[in-house]
């Protein structure tokens, strides 16, 4: 058996008294694409920031390719792209700026599809040359989306990377996801309470709750399991307000 993409064992994470990961224990396998799910609180930030070494643990082990997280050598963090909640960007650049600083750190960077993205994704000539702090929420979290993919990660792992985005943005980011990423084969991990947009792309999914992943599996046999259990055909938001209750 290959070795899975990302491996969890037994990870707990606690901020004072609460406990958020609670001896966690979680697989992810080459190739897979999971919506990550949970009530607002769930963690779902928390496990991204410790699976990528942002935050420490207070217990267990996290590997990525194989390596631990905490000594994650550059090679494997060249292989890795990820798009916080809150767009960290360098306000004070320029979106060209930023993505030619990005570049000149990544062995392979991709930069004719980072043009099309900007061409694709509303970034005329007059937005390239504008502070980035000048941008809109959107317009700074699709700077962040074409960061990530650029260096055409191996691991892509999104927080809530369409939350500010309109029903257009949101729809060409699943076309890139689907089309451009996971044709590539690349592992990806993504959060969102934008449920209509799992089940367009309907992948896998894993509720996070009490610290734990709850329930995991392809979208559509989730969804047929609770069917037969029920007898009644459920939604993705019912399996949700079920599993996360
Ligand atoms: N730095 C911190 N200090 C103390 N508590 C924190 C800190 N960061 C997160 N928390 C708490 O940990 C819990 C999990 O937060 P987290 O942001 O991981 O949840 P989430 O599932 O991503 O939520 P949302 O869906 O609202 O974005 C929350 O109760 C939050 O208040």
């Amino acid at each position: 058996m290959t070795e899975p993409i990302i491996r969890m064992s037994s990870v707990s994470k606690h901020f004072g008294s609460k406990t958020v990961l609670d001896r966690l224990d979680w697989e992810v396998n080459a190739g897979q694409v999971i919506g990550l799910l949970g009530r607002n609180g769930a963690g779902k930030s928390t496990l991204m920031e410790c699976l990528l070494g942002l935050r420490e643990t207070d217990l267990g082990s996290i590997t990525i390719f194989g390596e631990e997280t905490g000594s994650l050598s550059e090679a494997a963090r060249a292989r890795i792209g990820y798009v916080p909640q809150s767009a960290e960007l360098f306000e004070w650049m320029t979106p060209v700026q930023m993505l030619d600083y990005f570049k000149a750190l990544y062995p392979r960077w991709n930069e004719d599809k980072v043009r099309a993205l900007l061409q694709r994704w509303g970034f005329d000539t007059l937005m390239r040359e504008r502070a980035i702090g000048k941008l809109s929420g959107g317009e700074k979290q699709r700077l962040s989306i074409i960061r990530a993919l650029g260096h055409e990660p191996d691991l892509l792992v999104l927080d809530e990377p369409v939350s500010a985005l309109d029903p257009v943005g949101r729809r060409e980011f699943l076309r890139e996801l689907v089309d451009g990423v996971i044709e590539r084969g690349t592992t990806v991990l993504f959060s969102t309470h934008i449920l209509s947009d799992l089940e367009r792309v309907a992948l896998d999914v894993a509720f996070l709750k009490d610290g734990r992943i709850a329930l995991q599996g392809e979208l559509d046999t989730l969804l047929e399991g609770a069917r037969r259990t029920t007898g009644q055909p459920l939604s993705l938001e019912d399996l949700f307000i079920e599993v996360t209750q």
